[in-house]
């Protein structure tokens, strides 16, 4: 386990954070996004997106609960889940997201506690509401930790 926590002072932030760990992901890799409703989970997704180079737009799913992006560049596809509106385990399993696991980079919102049995490696982001501004202009903190040996020198070189 090794993990970091970044201060991301606004939006762009967020968005740079994703681009760079959009450009370091491969296939195979599961991202787990945490973090309170509209903590930055899906701006981070879109910087994310831009950096693995994929089709967007990517966009909070409404009654879709998983997107594919497509890469435009020969890489991996991107999996976008928003499990908020799962009840459990078993509907993120209904997804059959472990067929598509191993050749796309899949990146779950609202994440945590549900989608760790996907993979015995995968990187878990938290996105926290941080500093004393009020609303939209309030700063976020990010926690990266990752889990298993991929993960081991990642959380560090995005520090
Ligand atoms: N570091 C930041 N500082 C300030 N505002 C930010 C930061 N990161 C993202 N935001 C803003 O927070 C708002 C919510 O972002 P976003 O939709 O990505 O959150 P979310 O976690 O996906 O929300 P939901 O829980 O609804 O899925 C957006 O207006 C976005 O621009
Ligand atoms: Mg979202």
């Amino acid at each position: 386990m090794s993990g970091v926590v970044l201060e991301l002072p606004t939006s762009a932030d967020t968005q740079a954070l994703g681009e760079r760990l959009g450009r370091l992901l491969r296939a195979g890799d599961l991202v787990v996004l945490t973090g309170d409703l509209g903590a930055g989970k899906t701006t981070l997704t879109q910087g994310l997106a831009a950096g693995l180079g994929v089709r967007g737009p990517i966009t909070s799913p409404t009654f879709v609960i998983a997107r594919v992006h497509p890469s435009l560049v020969g890489g991996p596809a991107l999996v976008h889940v928003d499990a908020y509106r799962l009840g459990g385990e078993a509907e993120l399993d209904d997804l059959d997201l472990d067929t598509s696991l191993e050749e796309s980079v899949t990146v779950v919102e609202w994440g945590h506690g549900l989608a760790e049995h996907l993979a015995d490696e995968m990187l878990e982001v938290e996105l926290q509401r941080s500093g004393s501004e009020d609303g939209d202009q309030q700063s976020r903190s990010v926690s990266l930790r990752g889990v298993g040996d991929r993960w081991a020198q990642l959380a560090q070189q995005l520090g």
